[in-house]
């Protein structure tokens, strides 16, 4: 990274500096050169994208936009899932400090890991382009919203805010500066989530003391430091001023240092000449904190931590945003103090950042210092999976194999391949595999739009947030003796759904199928900390327990007076052993910091995560508590397995299934946890039944019984994919 680094000083961003709003300079650029864009060099790719790496095959969508470096297009994937393709011509990759200063955006873009980071994806190259794969932001940067509203008012400052300050806490804690935080390269999902993106600019710190000295970033959100700090350089503090910029833009409609000319803007951020603008209402909270992020001493600017806790935030805080509100302000109903409160929380929480951040509940406080130590070398690692970075960006190309790069154009290519028309709706079954070719189904057509985060189980662990996109799925860690301890409700699920389609078909009568009381416990909540101590979770009649990454159990009564330690055998005929305890018992330090550690993750969700259905279920002090034995993460589901044969699958649309009496029976809940319980045929037919009225629709699942149908499917085929993976391991072992 070092190289890459004093590369970025000169050769990087080859064009002439378009308007100070948006364009990424490098000081040594600013000599007047005009240069022709090398994005212009990107010729619309053809409309069948087949990668060179491993022969992956993608459907060119629209242009997306374009920024100096590249051009950006949607494109789809055999899956049917939609990308971000950030297309860059290899005729622009000439220089080495190009290719490098490309290589760089690649290796830090692809260590993170964030909810409020675009999701780096893949990167492959065919003759003409590198591609590199991003998640797909359909509601452009907060730029564009900009430049449609001029302000943003207070409440949605802070909702952006918060998720902006946690994926750079998360940045940081990595040792990764940003270098250009701007409204232009912060990002909205289709929910309207922030994701900040373009890591062209960024640079990792090899130490604590390390000091950066290219001069980059964009004009009006430069800080003082990078301009004229040469001798003394600068570190992530440059962030936190950027950072403040977006903040007064955000609110007053434009950055605090813009002028028509960029020397002229130099001139101000030197003089540190700005001020708040008249006939703009702003709270006292924002005028301070904006003045605390823009300190002109690197040194006093707050942490972090410190500027989530400002009094700014205490402020009306909406726990998601409309649509609507990319035209026009959006107003709120009911956004008390205590709502405020309780969606701030879940919004840090989600993040990363804050008080209820599970860095600190869990383990003690966590410093900078001991995130960065842990951290650091992990990225260097990951840094090192050469095998998938394009080729073209080797050392070994020379600059002439790339100028020899044919750019055919799109009339070219529409000739050879048509686009999308041969696609068709596929069977269930005809569904393509899992790259890790695990049996799973990567595709869940069903699936509507996901529901936005901070309700429901928000996995808050930073590592865990959304699986890597490498690994298809996440098992349990550290089993020591993995059992799929029956295929019963596989079966059951596989024969009612024949007969369901059978009776589909016949048109027979459906009321032969019986209510059940839908007593089943389940999850109502959930902490992946895997990365670290294990997987923390609230049983629906109010236990709680951690299956801690060595594959012991501690759950814990309601009332916390007592617990249970499970521990996996080797012994197939018992593979676990029940210890009881009083909590006053005495007990090995093992198992008193295992304790120690499953009331903060109980004490964590009960705080941070939605409270729902509380004592739904009465426990039984009689009973044996149930627990967890097992958990599978995919893209589309989090499935749990419980100790009492219940099979849980949460849908990433925040519907969820709950399969009970081997297979027969199901509770069905949608995503405010309204439920049913009845049996998986019955529910098919209701659902099909309910058709036409909108309130049962809803409840049921983005409506009809084939859609039921569709997620029982691939329930089954999951089901099926895990056991069969078990079982592979447990021979394997
Ligand atoms: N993940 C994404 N989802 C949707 N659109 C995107 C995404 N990433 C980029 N874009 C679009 O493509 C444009 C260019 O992308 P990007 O800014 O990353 O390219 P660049 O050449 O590195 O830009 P810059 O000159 O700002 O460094 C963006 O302005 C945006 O409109």
């Amino acid at each position: 990274m070092e190289d890459l680094e004093n590369h970025r000083m000169q050769d990087v961003r080859p064009h002439p500096p378009p308007p100070p709003e948006t364009a990424p300079v490098e000081k040594d650029n600013q000599a007047g050169k005009q240069k022709e864009r090398a994005s212009s060099l990107c010729k619309t790719p053809p409309s069948l994208i087949r990668s060179k790496n491993n022969g992956a095959e993608f459907h060119r969508g629209m242009l997306l936009g374009e920024g100096g470096f590249a051009r950006c297009f949607e494109v789809e994937d055999e899956n049917g899932d939609v990308y971000a393709a950030k297309t860059v011509a290899k005729a622009s990759l000439t220089s080495t400090k190009t290719r490098n200063k490309l290589l760089g955006e690649i290796k830090v873009h692809q260590s993170m890991d964030h909810p409020n980071i675009v999701k780096f994806i893949e990167c492959f190259e065919d003759n003409q382009n590198v591609y590199i794969l991003l998640e797909m932001c359909s509601n452009k940067t907060l730029m564009d919203m900009h430049r449609r509203r001029k302000r943003f008012t207070e409440p949605e400052a802070r909702y952006f805010m918060i998720q902006i300050l946690g994926a750079v806490k998360y940045m940081h804690s990595r040792r990764v500066i940003h270098r250009d935080l701007k409204l232009g390269n912060i990002f909205l999902d289709e929910n309207m989530h922030v994701k900040i993106g373009d890591f062209g600019l960024a640079a990792l710190l090899l130490s604590d003391s390390e000091r950066k000295k290219t001069i980059c970033g964009t004009p009006n959100y430069i800080a003082p430091e990078v301009l004229f700090g040469k001798q003394d350089g600068h570190s992530l503090e440059v962030d936190i001023w950027s950072v403040g910029i977006i903040l007064y833009a955000m609110l007053c409609g434009k950055p605090p240092f813009q002028s028509k000319e960029v020397n002229m803007i130099y001139k101000k951020i030197k003089a540190h000449d700005y001020h708040f603008p008249e006939g703009v209402v702003l709270s006292a909270e924002a005028i301070d904190l904006i003045q605390a992020l823009l300190s002109k001493d690197p040194a006093d600017r707050p942490s972090l931590d410190m500027i989530v806790e400002h009094p700014f935030f205490h402020g009306e805080t909406p726990s998601h945003l409309p649509v609507t509100c990319l035209e026009g302000i959006p107003h709120w109903k009911n956004l008390t103090p205590s709502i405020s409160r309780r969606n701030f929380r879940r919004l840090a929480v989600a993040a990363g950042i804050g008080p209820g951040s599970i860095d600190r509940d869990v383990g003690g406080p966590v410093t900078v210092k001991d995130v960065i130590q842990t951290t650091a070398p992990a990225i260097v690692e990951k840094n090192n999976l050469g095998q998938i970075l394009p080729e073209c960006l080797s050392p070994k190309v020379s600059a002439t194999n790339l100028r020899g790069v044919v750019v055919s154009t799109a009339q070219e290519q529409l000739s050879k391949t048509s686009m999308r028309s041969t696609r068709s709706a596929k069977p269930l079954s005809d569904l393509p595999i899992n790259k890790a070719n695990t049996g799973l189904p990567t595709q869940f057509p069903v699936l509507g739009r996901a529901r936005r985060m901070g309700e429901g189980e928000v996995p808050v662990s930073k590592k865990v947030a959304v699986a890597p996109p490498t690994s298809a799925y996440v098992i349990s860690p550290q089993r020591k003796n993995p059992t799929f301890e029956t295929t019963e409700p596989i079966n059951q699920l596989r024969e009612t759904l024949e007969n369901v389609k059978r009776t589909l078909a016949s048109k027979q009568s459906h009321d032969m199928y019986m209510e059940t009381s839908g007593n089943q416990v389940y999850i109502s909540q959930w902490v992946d900390y895997s990365n670290k101590y294990g997987m923390g979770y609230q049983l629906s009649d109010g236990c709680s327990g951690v299956y801690f990454n060595d594959g012991t159990t501690i759950v814990l009564t309601p009332d916390v007076t007592y617990f249970e330690y499970i521990v996996e055998s080797h012994n197939p005929k018992a593979p676990r052993e029940r210890h009881q305890y009083t909590i006053s018992d005495g007990i090995s330090s093992t198992l008193k910091k295992k304790l120690y550690l499953m009331k903060h993750f109980r004490e964590y969700m009960l705080t941070n995560l939605y409270v729902a259905e509380q004592g739904v279920q009465k426990f039984s002090p009689d009973g044996q508590v149930s627990f967890l034995t097992d958990y599978l993460r995919t893209k589309h589901a989090t499935m749990f397995r419980l100790s009492s044969g219940e099979i849980q699958f949460n849908f990433t649309d925040h519907y969820k299934m709950v399969l009970t009496d081997g297979g027969r029976t199901v509770r069905f809940m949608d995503p405010s946890r309204n439920a049913v319980a009845m049996s998986v045929a019955q529910l098919i037919h209701r659902a099909r039944r309910t058709k036409g009225h909108q309130e049962q629709k809803a409840q049921l699942g983005a409506g009809s019984g084939e859609q039921i149908l569709e997620r029982m499917e691939f329930i089954a085929a999951t089901l099926q994919g895990w056991h069969d993976r078990t079982t592979k391991a447990t021979r394997a072992a």
